[in-house]
C-alpha cells in the first residue's frame, strides 16, 4: 500500500487550517492507506491486499469500541457508581482538591447506590449495555467480512465497569495488533464520555512502558453524529413510530410531535468548550429534516445529576409544557446513546412516560435505541473501512481538539516531546560521528575495525 501521511509527521505543534492548535502524537499516527478511484469490487480486492498481505496472513488489524459499561447485577451498582464519580472528567475538582476526589466519589456512590439499585432492579436487575455493545461489535465485524472482505478483531473497552479498558488493551497487545480503529460508541463528542475514554488511552500510550507496543499505529473517530447512514438509521426507527398511530389517534389528537431527549451534561461543560451540545443540535436538526411534514420536532435533555446546573430544557419540564399546549400525539426518541441502557429503559419508559400520560400527552410512543439495527451496523462497518483508509486523529489530537486535555497538559505534552525529539537528534549525532570515525580508522590503517577485534 503506499503510506500517505495526511497529517505532517515531523511537527510537534501544527495549526488546522481553521488556525486551530493540533498536536501531532507521531508515534501513533497510522499509515493511512490511500486508494485510487476504482469500482467498489476493486477498491474490496485492494483493500484486502492493503490490510492482509499474503505472506503475514492475519490482518492484525483491530476495532477498539469504547463505551460507558454498566452493573450487571444489584451487588456491582455501588462499585460502577464509585468508579464513575471517582473519574475527574465527570466530578471536576479545582486542582488543590484532587486529592478529595476518591473520598468524595465513594460518598457520593453510597448515598446514590439505594436510589441507582432501585431503578436498575426495575429493568431486571442491570444494565444490557455489554449485551448489546457485544452484539454490535460482532455484528460490525461481520458485515465488515460481507461487504469488504475485511477481517479484525474486535475489542469492547468499558469505563466504569466490566471488560475495562485496560484489559481490553492488554488483549491488543497480546494480539499484536498492528493497526487499530478507535471508534467511541457514543454518536456525539463530550468530554464526560468519549473524552474521558480517550483521556484513559491517551495516558496509557503516552507512559514509556505503555501496555501497547509503539510501533501499533492507530486513529480515532470521535464523533460521527452527521453521518448519513446513521442519520438515516435513526429517522427510519422513528418513521415506524410515526406510522404507528392509528386513525383514531390521529383524527382526535393532531398533529404528531417528535421529542429529542437526549442525555445532559452540566452548563459548565459547555461553557468551558465541551462540543456536546452543538453536535447534538446539529444531529437533531439533521434527522429532524428527514420527518414527514407536519410533524413538530423538540429537543430537551434528561438525567441531570446533583444541584448544578445542566443544558436546558429539561425533558421533565418539557413534558408537562407540551401537555399543556395540548400535544397528544408524541415520539420520544433517545439520541445520545446507541443501545438500550437504564435511562432509556427506567426513566424514559417508566419516569416519563408517566409525566406524560399525567400531562394529557395519551397518544405516548418511544423510539427503540439502534441496537442491532442493520442500516446502523453497516454505517459503522463503512466507518471503520473509512477510517483504516483515511486516518484522521490520534489520541492526543481528539483529546487536544475537543478540549479534553487543558493548556498545561499540552505544554507538558510539548515539553515531553520535544525532549524525545533533542534526545533522537543527540544520538543521531552520535550515531554519524562514531561511522564517520570507524571509516577513517579503517581508511588510515587498511584494515576493518571488526577484524582487528579478531571478528
Ligand atoms: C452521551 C451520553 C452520556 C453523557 C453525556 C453522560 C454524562 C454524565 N453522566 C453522569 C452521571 C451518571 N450517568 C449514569 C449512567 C449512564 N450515563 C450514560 C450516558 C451518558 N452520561 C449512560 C448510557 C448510562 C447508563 C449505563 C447503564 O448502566 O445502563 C449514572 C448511573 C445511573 C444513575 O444512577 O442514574 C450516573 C450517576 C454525569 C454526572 C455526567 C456528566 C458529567
Ligand atoms: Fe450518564
Amino acid at each position: 500500500y503506499i503510506p500517505v501521511p495526511l497529517v505532517p509527521r515531523s511537527g510537534i505543534l501544527k495549526k488546522n487550517t481553521n488556525n486551530e492548535r493540533l498536536i501531532i502524537d507521531k508515534r501513533c499516527q497510522m499509515s493511512p492507506l490511500q486508494f485510487t478511484q476504482s469500482t467498489s469490487k476493486q477498491r474490496k480486492m485492494e483493500l484486502k491486499a492493503a490490510i492482509i498481505p499474503e505472506e503475514i496472513g492475519d490482518p492484525k488489524v483491530g476495532v477498539l469500541f469504547l463505551n460507558l459499561g454498566g452493573p450487571e447485577k444489584s451487588t456491582d451498582v455501588e462499585g460502577f457508581l464509585y468508579n464513575l464519580f471517582a473519574d475527574p472528567d465527570i466530578i471536576r475538582l479545582p486542582p488543590l482538591l484532587s486529592t478529595l476526589q476518591k473520598p468524595i466519589a465513594l460518598a457520593i456512590s453510597k448515598r446514590r447506590a439505594p436510589k441507582s439499585r432501585a431503578a436498575y432492579n426495575s429493568i431486571g436487575g442491570g444494565s444490557p449495555i455489554v449485551k448489546y455493545t457485544t452484539q454490535q461489535a460482532n455484528l460490525i465485524s461481520a458485515s465488515l467480512i460481507k461487504n469488504h472482505n475485511l477481517n479484525v478483531k474486535t475489542y469492547i473497552g468499558m469505563r466504569y465497569w466490566y471488560p475495562f479498558t485496560d484489559q481490553a488493551l492488554k488483549e491488543i497487545a497480546e494480539d499484536d495488533i498492528q493497526s487499530l480503529v478507535i471508534l467511541p460508541l457514543y454518536p456525539q463528542f463530550s468530554v464526560s464520555t468519549s473524552g474521558s475514554s480517550l483521556r484513559l488511552l491517551q495516558e496509557e500510550f503516552s507512559k514509556e512502558e505503555s501496555i501497547v507496543s509503539k510501533k501499533m499505529k492507530h486513529t480515532v473517530v470521535d464523533s460521527w453524529y452527521n453521518r448519513p447512514g446513521y442519520v438515516k438509521s435513526v429517522a427510519d426507527l422513528i418513521k415506524i413510530e410515526l406510522e404507528s398511530f392509528t386513525t383514531e389517534e390521529l383524527e382526535s389528537g393532531g398533529k404528531r410531535h417528535v421529542l429529542f431527549s437526549a442525555h445532559g451534561v452540566p452548563q459548565s461543560y459547555i461553557d468551558n468548550g465541551d462540543p456536546y451540545q452543538e453536535q447534538i443540535i446539529e444531529c437533531v436538526e439533521k434527522i429532524g429534516g428527514e420527518m414527514p411534514e407536519g410533524v413538530e420536532v423538540h429537543l430537551s435533555y434528561q438525567s441531570r445529576v446533583g444541584p448544578i446546573e445542566w443544558l436546558r430544557p429539561y425533558t421533565d419540564d418539557v413534558l408537562p409544557t407540551l401537555g399543556s399546549s395540548g400535544v397528544k400525539n408524541l415520539v420520544v426518541v433517545p439520541i445520545s446513546f446507541v443501545s438500550e441502557h437504564i435511562e432509556t429503559l427506567e426513566e424514559i419508559d417508566i419516569e416519563y412516560k408517566e409525566l406524560a400520560l399525567e400531562s394529557g400527552i395519551t397518544n405516548w410512543r418511544r423510539c427503540p435505541a439502534l441496537n442491532t439495527d442493520e442500516t446502523f451496523i453497516n454505517d459503522m462497518a463503512d466507518l471503520v473501512v473509512e477510517s483504516l483508509q483515511s486516518p484522521t486523529l490520534t489520541v492526543t489530537e481528539a483529546c487536544v481538539n475537543n478540549n479534553c486535555i487543558d493548556v498545561k497538559e499540552i505544554s507538558q505534552l510539548i515539553d515531553a516531546d520535544k525532549e524525545a525529539q533533542v534526545a533522537e537528534r543527540i544520538n543521531g549525532r552520535f550515531a554519524m560521528l562514531g561511522i564517520v570515525s570507524t571509516l577513517m580508522v579503517e581508511l588510515a590503517s587498511g584494515k576493518s575495525l571488526l577484524h582487528m577485534f579478531g571478528l
